[in-house]
């Protein structure tokens, strides 16, 4: 029988960093919350994904910035020793007491071990240690489990011992000859950042004709040249067929549909992802998914009679971004406190209203895709009347005192019948911060006319923004 202290208004399964939002809102909303999580509260995000991604590729960014500045000189190569040690210390070395110590200040209760639903309205935990404890929950069980690598069916690849984003990010021993396998943000980061950190023989394999297909053409394009430019040999319409390693500390043979045959240290694999959904319990509560958690805009499990299941981030595969699984984990907690205390739900925050619209995303390559909205591919299949305008991002004036070859490339789409933007990608260096202005715009859907008048300081390059206004007839 369940201890009575094992009651509680939410519980959470899954301390990533969505899993963290929900239950900090929950108790901010005055619940009582539990999170369970089995390997390292902070998630994929903290330790595997994001955070170290980004403390690899930094340092190339900076050396590429630096290279543009006459007068100014690394003293050396990138130290990849120090930058590794630095990696560490952006992921605490792996030690989650942190992450722990915020949930217990909440104040939630923090357990350790792999939950399961058990029921409506139930859950249990099996720990390391062989115990098993059950939850029950007064109002909601939040399943915030997160993806997994999709590992694709190329035959001998799973034997070989494939590269994911778990080992990618946590490299101690940069490989010198690397194959990638894919063409999304995973593939692109942790091929260049390798790359600049040793894997001197990098080749990508891309079974379509471009890298970064969520974004405009010519972002993919912008970021190709940018890699054959540092010696990244990157292969469109080419795919692994068959990979071999003999030994598992031995190189690895990859074969390609063309008859090539590429040796390697070893393959990574950046194919996409998978929602965490195996073993979790759904069975227990008739729930069958294979595929991605589908959920309404108040986060709540579509499939569930009484609808005391939510899930939020990757598990529901709406946007598998770190920000975008935050802003649901708001959208839960506040949710659920709401529908606890039987008050009004129809505050704006009390909806998801911003996934569809198309995620603000920067993929943190050299140089940066900064996207946000819709494409002016999918504008137009969703029925808009499109315009679009496009400028040189070389050509502004802030672009100039960059350094010599400071450029890019900036498009917006716009909704010609109401005048307002749908959608905004920059690509240049060190543009990330500039995406949040396009973000307000395509989100409040600010008219052109009237964004006009938000006149960007000179010399910078969010001049684009004027440059572009004008391409729109202003
Ligand atoms: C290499 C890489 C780089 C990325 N870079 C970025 C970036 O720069 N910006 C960005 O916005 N997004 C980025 N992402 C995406 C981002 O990592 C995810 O969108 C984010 O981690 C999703 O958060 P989450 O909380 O839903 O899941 P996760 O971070 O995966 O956390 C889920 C947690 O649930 C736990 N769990 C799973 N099952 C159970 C269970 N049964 N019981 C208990 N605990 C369980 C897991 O151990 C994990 O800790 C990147 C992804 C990758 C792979
Ligand atoms: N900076 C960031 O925002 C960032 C960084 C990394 C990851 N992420 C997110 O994490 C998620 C996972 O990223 P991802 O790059 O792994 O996935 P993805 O789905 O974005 O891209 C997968 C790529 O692999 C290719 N692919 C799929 N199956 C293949 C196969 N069998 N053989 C060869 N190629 C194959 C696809 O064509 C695609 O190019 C994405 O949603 C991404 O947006 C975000």
């Amino acid at each position: 029988m369940a201890d009575s202290n094992d009651v509680f208004d939410v519980i959470v399964i899954g301390a990533g960093p969505v899993g963290l939002t929900v239950a900090a809102r929950a108790v901010r909303g005055g619940l009582t919350a539990v999170v369970v999580e089995d390997r390292l509260a902070g998630g994929e995000c903290e330790y595997y994904a994001c955070i170290p991604s980004k403390a690899l590729l930094w340092p190339m960014e900076l050396a590429a910035e630096v290279d543009r500045m006459p007068g100014l000189q690394l003293r050396g190569p990138i130290d990849t020793a120090a930058v590794l040690a630095r990696r560490d210390d952006t992921v605490s070395h792996r030690d989650d007491g942190h992450e722990v110590n915020l949930i217990e200040k909440l104040p939630a209760t923090f357990v350790r071990g792999r939950g399961r639903l058990a029921g409506p309205l139930r859950a249990e935990v099996s720990t390391d240690g062989g115990d098993r404890r059950v939850l029950r929950a007064r109002h909601a069980v939040v399943l915030a489990t997160g993806s997994i690598p999709a590992v694709p069916d190329v035959p001998g690849l799973r034997q070989a011992g494939p590269w994911t984003n778990r080992e990618a990010t946590s490299v101690q021993q940069v490989p010198k000859r690397l194959v990638v396998l894919g063409a999304g943000p995973v593939a692109c980061e942790m091929a260049q950042a390798l790359h600049s950190l040793g894997a001197e023989e990098t080749t990508m394999l891309v079974r379509g004709e471009r890298l970064l297909t969520h974004a405009e053409p010519f972002a993919g394009e912008l970021v190709a040249r940018s890699f054959r430019e540092t010696g990244i040999d990157v292969r469109f319409g080419r795919s692994a067929v068959r990979v071999e390693r003999t030994a598992p500390d031995g190189p690895v043979t990859v074969h390609t549909d063309d008859g090539a045959r590429i040796d390697a240290d070893e393959i990574l694999v950046g194919t996409g992802r998978r929602p965490a959904i195996d073993d979790i319990g759904l069975d227990t509560i008739g729930l069958r998914a294979d595929g991605p958690i589908t959920v309404d805009a108040s986060m709540r499990a579509t499939a569930v009679p009484d609808g005391w299941l939510y899930a939020v981030g990757d598990v529901n595969g709406r946007n598998l971004l770190t920000h975008m699984g935050k802003y649901q984990g708001r959208v839960c907690g506040d949710v659920i406190a709401a529908r606890a205390r039987g008050g009004p739900e129809d505050a704006p925050g009390l909806r998801d209203t911003a996934d569809d619209r198309g995620a603000p995303q920067v993929v943190f390559t050299e140089p940066q895709v900064s996207t946000v909205g819709r494409t002016e591919a999918r504008a137009r299949a969703d029925g808009f009347t499109v315009r679009t305008a496009e400028y040189d991002i070389g050509e502004v004036a802030g672009a100039l005192v960059r350094g010599v070859g400071y450029g890019g490339w900036a498009k917006l789409v716009v909704d010609e019948d109401r005048r307002v933007l749908l959608g905004a990608t920059f690509v240049a260096s060190d543009m990330a911060d500039m995406l949040h202005s396009a973000t307000i715009a395509v989100n409040a859907e600010v008219p052109l006319d009237q964004l006009w008048h938000a006149v960007p300081p000179f010399p910078t390059v969010s001049e684009v923004w004027l440059r572009l206004l004008e391409q729109c007839g202003l």
